[in-house]
């Protein structure tokens, strides 16, 4: 039982799809503080059972998660080691970056300014990690979760939290590592094992050129060989129009790991990106200016 789960817990979760190796629901906690109930959203990981071995490491990724907190990593309430390895994690109200990205390409929302505080959020749960040295080994704008939405009229920025990686790329068949090009690190595809801090640095270039590219990543549509073709002719993603990002994520992108910046660099360097949301207006014609 989780603690502070109802006794006889009722069924009350709404499927929210899956994931690689997971179910996803969204449910209610209901604690029994002293007289009065609290009751607060949840999302359910469910492990399925066909992958008993993959529980171990998705139990691992959960105590690690668990054992951290910082602002920009979602907060795990516990597991449940049960008939199937439940996780339970704060539920984080507008869902992954990669979809909500997708369904607001234009209008406005997201602009050049919403995408460089989304991306120096997100180094900034990575330096955390960095500093633990905790690899997640998983990052994409798909891990990326959206608590707040932002609104540029009244300045207010958006809000983002890094979810957990699940499953370890260790653990994964090779079809599935090549299925993640361009976010997983070349050096992983030839080693998993060489799964490293560094491997965090690729996936966070790939992530940005994700963000601020709408969402869609051009290699999504290869086929597995010419996805591994990617990495063996050692190509790079089209820089974005906006050198000063373009160069950064060509450093994270080096395909020599030892290459690749810091998070603290990376920060320091997303805070020297200036960017006016002005853009938009070249986007209009000389009548709508
Ligand atoms: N920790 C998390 C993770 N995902 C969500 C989420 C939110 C949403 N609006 N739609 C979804 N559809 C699938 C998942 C999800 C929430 N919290």
């Amino acid at each position: 039982q989780l603690p502070g789960s109802p006794a006889a817990p009722r069924h009350s979760c709404e499927n929210l799809g899956q994931g690689s190796f997971t179910k996803i629901y969204r449910g209610i906690k209901r604690d029994q503080e002293d007289s009065e109930c609290h009751e607060t959203e949840v999302l359910l990981k469910v492990m399925d059972s066909s992958h008993g071995n993959c529980s171990e490491s998705f139990l691992e990724a959960a105590s690690i998660m668990s054992q951290i907190s910082h602002k920009h990593l979602v907060l795990l309430y516990g597991v449940s080691i049960k008939e199937n390895s439940i996780m339970v994690q704060e539920y984080v109200r507008f869902g992954a970056l990669d979809i909500y990205l997708k369904k607001n390409q234009s209008g406005g929302k997201v602009t050049a300014s919403w995408k460089l505080e989304v991306s120096k959020q997100l180094a900034y749960a990575l330096n955390f990690l960095e500093d633990k040295k905790i690899v997640h080994g998983n990052v994409s704008a798909k891990k990326v979760l959206l608590a707040r939405e932002g609104d540029a009229a009244s300045g207010s920025p958006p809000f983002i939290k890094l979810s957990d990686p699940g499953v370890s790329l260790t653990m994964l068949a090779k079809e599935m590592l090549i299925d993640r090009i361009p976010w997983v690190a070349p050096e992983c595809i030839s080693d998993p094992k060489n799964l490293a801090l560094e491997s965090d640095k690729w996936s966070f270039g790939a992530t940005v050129w994700e963000i601020f590219s709408g969402g869609t990543m051009p290699t999504s549509a290869l086929e597995p060989l010419l996805k591994l073709q990617f990495y063996q002719n050692s190509l790079q993603l089209p820089a974005p129009k906006w050198m000063e990002l373009a160069n950064l994520i060509t450093q994270c992108m080096d395909y020599r790991p030892g290459w690749r910046p810091s998070f603290r660099a990376i920060i320091r360097d997303l805070n020297s990106l200036i960017t006016s949301d002005y853009e938009l207006l070249s986007d209009l014609s000389p009548s709508e200016l």
